[in-house]
């Protein structure tokens, strides 16, 4: 799986909320890659993963797996059963959980989905780091090192913000991938987001796949939004 991609985050609590928006999408000859997040996946389960397949839907499950190795590996064992395209863990976690994540998601056959990690959140800046983390490494450095122990690691890839796809791409490699939220239009609602970058930028910047929710999910017209993210970003 390759290609630039707006990826939408179905951030609803229901299932009902989930089928209503992409029922706005029927007319679309390409189907919408889509993220399942922790509050859509706890509220409907694995169900609800195999409907927005059956719709024809590529899939990111975006769980973040963080925890110790094994249960991590055992966890990913489970997801691997799911027909989706793409699943993550927290960096944060270190190179023996991720190694464990791998092992864990990679099927009999040798086939698996993407496996991502989450380097630092986009809801955080340089001061996040220092006063709360307690980490006084720029967070270029930071999310740099994190993408390397996930390259190391055999991941695929890494969640960051469109502000640092550039040194990643350039630490790990062109073909290391890079996916990242916190995207919002010109003079858009930036909401608990910090480091944030238009489409538009992010594509100049190199990122892979960006990840869009509120400025798509709760736009008037979201078929809109996500055609104008889809210009601005891939230029389609
Ligand atoms: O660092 C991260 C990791 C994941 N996310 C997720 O992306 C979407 C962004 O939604 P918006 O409404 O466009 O802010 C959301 O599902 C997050 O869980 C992230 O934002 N940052």
């Amino acid at each position: 799986m390759s290609g630039k991609d707006v990826i939408i985050a179905l951030d609803f609590p229901t299932g009902t909320e989930t089928m209503a928006f992409l029922d706005k999408f029927q007319g679309q000859t390409q189907k919408p890659f889509v993220k399942i997040g922790m509050e859509l996946f706890y509220a409907e389960g694995p169900q609800m993963v195999r409907e927005i397949k059956a719709r024809g839907h590529k899939i990111f499950l975006d769980l973040k797996l963080h925890d110790i190795p094994n249960t991590v590996k055992r966890a990913m064992s489970v997801l691997s059963n799911l027909d989706v395209d793409m699943v993550n863990v927290h960096a944060s976690g270190a190179c023996d959980m991720m190694a464990g994540a791998l092992e864990g998601l990679t099927r009999a056959d040798g086939t698996r989905p993407l496996l991502i990690a989450v380097t630092q959140l986009t809801s955080t800046d340089a001061e996040t780091l220092k006063r709360d983390l307690l980490i006084d490494t720029p967070m270029a450095d930071t999310v740099m090192h994190y993408a390397q122990n996930a390259n190391k690691s055999g991941l695929d890839g890494v969640v960051c913000s469109p502000l640092e796809a550039a040194i990643v791409k350039e630490g790990c490699g062109a073909d290391f991938m890079t996916i990242t939220p916190g995207i919002r239009f010109a003079g858009g609602d930036v909401g608990d987001q910090k480091r944030i970058m238009t489409p538009e930028k992010a594509a100049v910047s190199g990122c892979d796949y960006i990840v869009m929710g509120r400025p798509i999910t709760q736009a008037p017209d979201p078929v809109a939004a996500y055609t104008q993210a889809m210009q601005e970003f891939v230029g389609v």
